[in-house]
């Protein structure tokens, strides 16, 4: 059994499009699970069920034939264009010589779903709850924590081991090869190729991220070549960038759900639309908020090293953010700030509400309050969410003077690891 984080996109959206920039993922305790099972082999065609039980017909059967290993066909006439896209690229990648019947099972944390028209239900072992919803998938909102980049991540996962008997994902070339193949199964599904931060940081956990060239990938959708393929996914050098960074201690994340929701493809288009347009105006605007992204990345790593290095002084800064003192953590700061200011600027120039004003607010009420360091609109912006970065010792006094200002703050935190293997006696009772 795998599991792949949900994130949060702290810094960077937008420019993240353009391989000369880079941005900041957040990855989450929020995560996706996915179990497989072999129940038989050598039969005469291959099965592959995944069932997500949470859901309403959260089952999706496919059956191949492995002469033709892209053409799965649903059972029962579902769609569910992620899972398609996963076993597709999967079987085509593998090529199998022997049927197998494989069932597989997703479990997701309640973070990455509304919770209302939903039940609790607990494993045997009482570690593990899950909400269970009255309604199908595509009719459940989501919050915007990457659902299908973790699906497809642990989907990825979990079907491989069922053809490479030691799959580890500790072993970095592994990790590396279900990274591409969860990347190609994503794009497929989405029909367009976004910067492939989610899949990423499902996959690598929090990092600063450096995209890979969309024609690698648009090759393989558009000829089914599975020489390409599997040269793409083993042995070409993608030119990704993804470097560990976590937040420093003490300093936790804070994701609060606004009632709305926004449409990224369509920011996207208004945002690349006014950037062709006002291409100096716009790579002004691109540098400075650049700079803002990457002096927060630096910002935080030198409280990282100084939280090792000079765990007394570190501590006393801490305190006195508690009680308001902002001094000693200017640098991060001042860079919420120029990163709200620069995504405010795209808002009025672009058409885009990046950050409107309902979030503008909100946000600069949140920057006021003894502890919290800032707060940005993360990834596309709107009306999806907020995300803030705050002192640990603070977080009941934020949320408790944020009461009335029309944000619900989610039950999550980072977790900096992406996939990994899961103890699947904890799930016992849930299939
Ligand atoms: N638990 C799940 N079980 C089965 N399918 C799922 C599950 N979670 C997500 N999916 C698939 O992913 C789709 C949602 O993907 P979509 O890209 O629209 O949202 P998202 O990845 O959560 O978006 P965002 O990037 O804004 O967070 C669902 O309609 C379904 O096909
Ligand atoms: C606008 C963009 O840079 C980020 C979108 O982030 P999100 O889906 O709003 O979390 C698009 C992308 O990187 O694919």
């Amino acid at each position: 059994m795998f599991s792949a984080p949900g994130k949060a996109f702290l810094a960077g959206g937008y420019l993240v499009l353009d391989p000369k920039y880079r941005a900041f993922v957040v990855a989450l305790s929020s995560r996706m699970y996915a179990h497989a099972e072999i129940v038989s082999e050598g039969g005469d065609t291959t099965e592959i069920s995944v069932r997500s039980p949470q859901f309403l017909e959260g089952d999706w059967t496919y059956k191949v034939d492995l002469s033709r290993p892209t053409q799965s066909q649903e059972v029962h006439g579902r769609k569910n264009p992620f899972i398609k896209a996963t076993l597709d690229i999967i079987l085509l990648y593998l090529s199998p010589k022997v049927n197998k019947s494989i069932v597989i099972t997703i479990f997701s944390d309640a973070g990455y779903h509304s919770q209302t028209n939903s039940v609790p239900k607990t494993s045997e072992s009482g570690k593990r709850t899950f909400r269970y919803h009255s309604q199908p998938i595509t009719e459940v909102s989501k919050t915007g924590l990457g659902s299908s980049a973790g699906l497809v991540a642990s989907l990825t996962a979990a079907l491989l081991s069922c053809y490479v008997e030691t799959l580890d994902v500790k072993n970095d070339a592994t990790l590396n090869q279900i990274h591409n193949l969860a990347q190609i199964s994503h794009c497929l599904a989405q029909g367009k190729i976004g910067s492939g931060f989610d899949v990423a940081s499902a996959t690598f956990g929090s990092i600063v991220y450096r995209r890979f060239d969309p024609e690698l990938v648009n090759k393989v959708i558009e000829t089914w070549d599975r020489e390409y393929l599997v040269n793409l996914v083993d042995n070409v050098d993608w030119k990704i960038e993804i470097s560990k960074c976590a937040l420093p201690s003490g300093v936790k994340l804070l994701m609060g759900d606004i009632v709305g929701g926004s449409e990224t493809p369509k920011l996207v288009s208004k945002v690349l639309s006014w950037r062709k347009e006002n291409a100096s105006r716009s790579l002004e605007v691109w540098e400075t908020l650049n700079k803002n992204n990457m002096s927060l990345v630096s910002g935080l790593e030198r409280l990282q090293t100084m939280s090792k290095e000079q765990p007394e002084t570190y501590k006393l800064l801490l305190q006195s953010l508690v009680a308001g003192n902002k001094s000693g953590f200017q640098d991060v700061v001042s860079s919420i700030q120029g990163i709200r200011k620069y995504l405010k600027i795209m808002t009025q120039e672009s058409g885009a509400e990046i950050e409107p004003d309902q979030q503008t607010k909100l946000l600069d009420y949140c920057m006021s309050l003894d502890g919290v360091l800032g707060g940005v609109v993360p990834g596309a912006g709107g009306y999806d969410a907020v995300c803030l970065l705050v002192a640990e010792d603070s977080i009941p006094q934020v949320i408790e003077n944020t009461q009335n200002h029309s944000v619900t703050w989610l039950d999550l935190r980072e977790q900096e690891l992406g996939l990994r293997q899961e103890d699947v006696s904890e799930f016992s009772g849930l299939f």
